[in-house]
């Protein structure tokens, strides 16, 4: 990349949305993004939809090097269908129901871990930065892909709260699953994704933390835009 298209790239404003599971990422993404006419990069369905593929393609998930490989030949497509749902493509099959269950998000987060498949994705991620702005969501949007956002969130909620309202989600969609192991997978895949050594689950140090913790959608949302808006008018520093 020359240094005119980097200036031109960088001056595409960007938010990011980091949090752990079930801290409302998506939700709250998708409605800030809408409101501004951005576009959204969900960075969890990537690293979800290449472990879907392995799975498919019988890859061994502690064969780091083939991880990675197939990482690298994965072809994600996100579209919306006719109902304006939004979909997964996930090497021309549609994997959103997939993508969605527990299994899915507990094999995405062993192989975040692994540097290789992390560095494979990387790319992709940043041409999802096009004009007008770009909301991210995901646990290292402020921290390494997008370390220049002028925009930085980190939500949170309790690990409780976080699980009554997957379970609420998942039961919506027909899951049944017990609220107890729900809250221990969750709590689990935190640990993880916080102590990994490579992009650990963190806030950005200019990241602003917003506990969500019985906080409703709507109100989540006004603070974040809110947020925006004062930076936005915010006098540049000398
Ligand atoms: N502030 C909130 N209060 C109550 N429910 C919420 C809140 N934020 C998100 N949710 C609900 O919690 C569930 C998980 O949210 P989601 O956006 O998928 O979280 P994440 O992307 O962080 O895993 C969804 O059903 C969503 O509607
Ligand atoms: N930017 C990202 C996004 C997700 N991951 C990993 C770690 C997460 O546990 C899994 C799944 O992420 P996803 O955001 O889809 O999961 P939740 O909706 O928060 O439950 O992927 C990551 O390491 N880096």
């Amino acid at each position: 990349m020359n240094d005119a298209t980097e200036a031109a790239r960088i001056a595409i404003p960007v938010l990011t949305i980091d949090g752990p599971s079930g801290s409302g990422k998506g939700t709250i993404s998708r409605r800030v993004a809408e409101r501004l006419g951005w576009h959204y990069l969900d960075s969890g369905a990537l690293y979800r939809a290449v472990g879907v593929a392995a799975a498919w393609e019988g890859v061994d998930l502690g064969d780091e090097a083939a991880v990675e490989a197939c990482a690298r030949r994965t072809r994600i497509e996100f579209r919306d269908d006719a109902q304006g749902e939004p979909r997964v493509i996930v090497n021309g099959q549609d994997a959103t129901d997939r993508l969605r269950l527990e299994t899915s998000g507990a094999a995405a987060s062993a192989i975040a871990a692994m540097v290789g498949v992390r560095a494979a994705l990387v790319e992709m991620q940043h041409g999802f930065r096009r004009p007008p702005g770009l909301v991210a969501d995901g646990r290292d949007m402020g921290t390494v892909i997008f370390p220049d956002a002028g925009h930085k969130v980190f939500l949170t909620a309790s690990a409780e709260e976080r699980a009554e309202r997957r379970h609420k989600q998942l039961m919506q969609k027909g899951v049944s699953v017990k609220l107890s192991s729900l809250l221990g997978e969750i709590v689990a895949r935190d640990e993880r994704d916080a102590s990994r050594a490579v992009a650990p689950l963190r806030p950005a140090p200019d990241a602003v933390v917003i506990d969500t913790t019985g906080i409703g959608i709507e109100a989540v949302v006004a603070r974040v835009l809110a947020l925006l808006d004062g930076m936005r008018h915010e006098p540049a520093r000398p």
